[in-house]
């Protein structure tokens, strides 16, 4: 679905990603982990196509972005990011309602309505729908967010792509989970997601595939049993581990200062 080869970034000479290949299945969800600054919001944005171009085409389903039409795009792909405005003077169904603006002109159909219901109370963030915005904690912030992102994909399309950048941030342990699984059911109807996390635990337990950078460069790119070892993770992260099978579903199980 998503095909991007050499990618690389820099900054004033400085190196921030290095030939870095990703290939993404239909269906498939793939977590690009790593310590701080090692570069995963980066390919994330350059994979999103938004941030600067690569010298390498990015094919997805099989077209590079510039032969994509806009609206169609949208409709098609969507991407949370970590650095959402804080300050929107909107209430919380009109926030959400912005992931519909791909949809329609002036005024919002019944279906936009719909969708930004459903997306509201799968994020639990329903019974917030007349609060201001402005108003929320950071985690319900988050949730509005995504709800807005998940709003975004309601439609038609088969195989749809979204890129989430640490969509768990500031979220308890009940909705991170709640929102694991919207994207875990989300991929198993064959979409896509590429999500960064920082939560190795909730890594294994919830992708198909990982990703494991540092420096710019990929460490591992395999299943959480192969990239999930002792060895390599307390090398990565500089920090001693120990790694074992979880004792409830069976992926690895990294438990650090061991
Ligand atoms: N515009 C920029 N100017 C200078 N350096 C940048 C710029 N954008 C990113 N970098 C640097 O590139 C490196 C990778 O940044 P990036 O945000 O992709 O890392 P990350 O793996 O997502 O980190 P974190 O886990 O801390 O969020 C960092 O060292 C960062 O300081």
């Amino acid at each position: 679905m998503l095909e991007a080869y050499k990618i690389s970034f820099a900054h004033k000479k400085h190196s921030i990603l290095e030939n870095i290949d990703v290939s993404v299945k239909y269906g498939e969800l793939l977590v690009i982990v790593g310590p701080n600054g090692a570069g995963k919001s980066t390919l994330l944005s350059l994979l999103a196509n938004e941030a600067g171009k690569n010298e390498e085409p990015i094919f997805f389903k099989k077209k590079t972005f510039e032969e994509w039409d806009y609206r169609d795009l949208a409709h098609n792909k969507a991407k949370f990011s970590q650095n959402n405005s804080h300050d929107i003077p909107l209430s919380v169904k009109d926030v959400v309602m912005m992931g519909r603006y791909p949809y329609f002109q002036s005024n919002p159909h019944k279906k936009d309505f719909e969708a930004v219901q459903k997306a509201m109370e799968e994020t639990d963030v329903a019974y917030l729908e007349t609060r201001d915005y402005n108003s929320l904690s950071g985690g319900e912030k988050q949730r509005v967010h995504l709800a807005r992102v998940l709003t975004q994909l309601d439609n038609e399309v088969l195989n749809k792509l979204v890129f989430l950048d640490e969509p768990l941030n500031n979220l308890d342990v009940l909705h991170q989970h709640r929102i694991l699984h919207t994207i875990k059911n989300f991929t198993e109807k064959g979409n896509t997601a590429v999500m960064v996390l920082h939560d190795l635990n909730l890594a294994a337990q919830f992708a198909d595939t990982i990703m494991l950078l540092k420096k710019g460069k990929v460490v591992a790119h395999d299943t959480p049993n192969k990239v999930f070892t002792k060895e390599i993770i307390s090398k990565v992260y500089n920090f001693p581990c120990t790694v074992c099978p979880n004792p409830v579903n069976k992926n690895p199980l990294i438990i650090f200062g061991t």
